[in-house]
């Protein structure tokens, strides 16, 4: 198996250190031998090369089985035109590999039930929900710019065309279709053209689904909704933007911005596997990140890209296990359990895999 590792900026490279040592600690065990590529990103692919994403890298990447990332930018590059700015490296390659979908689960597990922002009455016997993310379209990749003459102004203009809706709600409804067979696709149709086609989208395709209850609710009820009653919510299926901002509020019902992996998904088997969250500038290179959500990344990979779910539950089972133990990262942490650093939490997952 050939992975792409991108490292990043920030916080990338400590988290995605760890996330190695899982998947070798899974390669040892089972078998596996796995060949590692490093390629450059972001602010430190600026910094080597001067732009963001280097064709090498979107090279290397189309070539491997799966890519790993970190993270990208900071505030070092903060001040550089739009165009050249670290994140515009990953639009690059989500778009590049034509990765549409991407997969954000927010799973709580159990033994982070304290940590969880919801009160007890509120997770009753957990919180589980897909958000199912367009990824390569809408405003993040319309026509953007300025005018300069006269009053300054900026624009950025969100496009969706019928196949880019119909192909991420199909992918809402089969995730649905699997699971407890509710899909609420979200949207802003009382004001937006592209969210009244995304609905007139959605009820099409949900033809094809009679087993799936297909719901609707605008964005701003979802993000009232989901600390309300996220047990209403089962799989959701969101534009680019509003996927976005909903998948870091539901990482907190979960316990933490540090424990939400994603999946980004095309028509192939190639996906690149990420943490939800970003660099994290302010705790980069002090041993203190939460390394769980790049780890949890790394079981989605073998999941989806590698079909090895037996690997994916094994490293999502060691996860549980070092939870249970009691250690938790800063970010997690709750009195009477063991603080660990990046470094220790990756650690003790890997040897948590080697004892299975
Ligand atoms: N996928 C990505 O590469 C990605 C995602 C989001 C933001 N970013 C970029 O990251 C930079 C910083 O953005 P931001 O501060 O708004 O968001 P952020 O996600 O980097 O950090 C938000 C807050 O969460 C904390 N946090 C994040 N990940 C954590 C982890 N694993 N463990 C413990 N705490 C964690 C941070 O310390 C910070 O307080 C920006 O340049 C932004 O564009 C990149
Ligand atoms: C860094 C940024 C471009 C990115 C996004 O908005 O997609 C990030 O916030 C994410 O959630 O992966
Ligand atoms: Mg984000």
């Amino acid at each position: 198996m050939k992975i792409a590792l991108i490292p990043g900026d920030g916080i990338g490279p400590d988290i995605i250190e760890e996330a190695v040592k899982v998947i070798n600690a899974v390669g040892e065990k089972k078998q596996i031998s796995f060949e590692f590529i490093t390629y450059l990103a972001g602010g430190a692919a600026i910094d080597q090369t001067g732009i963001p994403l280097p064709e090498a890298t979107l090279e290397g990447c189309k070539k491997s089985d799966a890519v790993l990332l970190g993270a990208v930018g900071g505030p070092q590059w903060d001040t550089l035109p739009g165009h050249l700015r670290p994140e515009r490296g990953l639009l690059g390659l989500r778009k590049g590999m034509e990765l549409f979908a991407n997969l954000r689960p927010a799973l709580l597990f159990p033994q982070l039930k304290a940590a969880s922002t919801l009160k007890e009455e509120v997770i009753g016997d957990g919180i589980d929900i897909m958000v199912v993310r367009e990824l390569t379209g809408g405003i993040y990749f319309g026509d953007r710019g300025r005018n300069e003459e006269g009053t300054r102004s900026a624009y950025d203009m969100e496009t969706y065309s019928e196949p880019e809706i119909d192909r991420i709600t199909r992918i809402g409804f089969e995730i649905a279709k699997k699971r407890k067979k509710k899909l609420t696709s979200i949207d802003k149709a009382n004001i937006l053209e592209t969210s009244r086609l995304w609905r007139e989208v959605a009820e099409r395709v949900a033809k094809e689904y009679p087993e799936v209850e297909l719901h609707h609710m605008y964005v701003d009820n979802c993000a009232m909704q989901l600390i309300r009653n996220p047990h209403q919510f089962d799989v959701m299926v969101t534009s680019n933007m509003f996927g976005d901002i909903l998948s870091d509020e539901a990482s907190m019902l979960t316990g933490s911005l540090g424990m939400l992996p994603s999946a980004s998904l095309g028509s192939g088997k190639l996906g690149m596997y990420e943490p939800i969250h970003g660099s994290a500038p302010d705790i980069a290179g002090q041993d203190i990140a939460n390394p769980i959500a790049a780890i949890l990344s790394a079981a989605m990979m073998f999941r989806y890209s590698f079909e090895m779910e037996a690997e994916a539950v094994m490293i999502e089972e060691a996860v549980a296990r070092v939870l249970e133990a009691g250690y938790r990262t800063k970010d997690i942490m709750e009195k009477d359990m063991k603080l660990v650093g990046t470094k220790e939490m990756g650690s003790l997952i890997a040897e948590e895999i080697k004892k299975m």
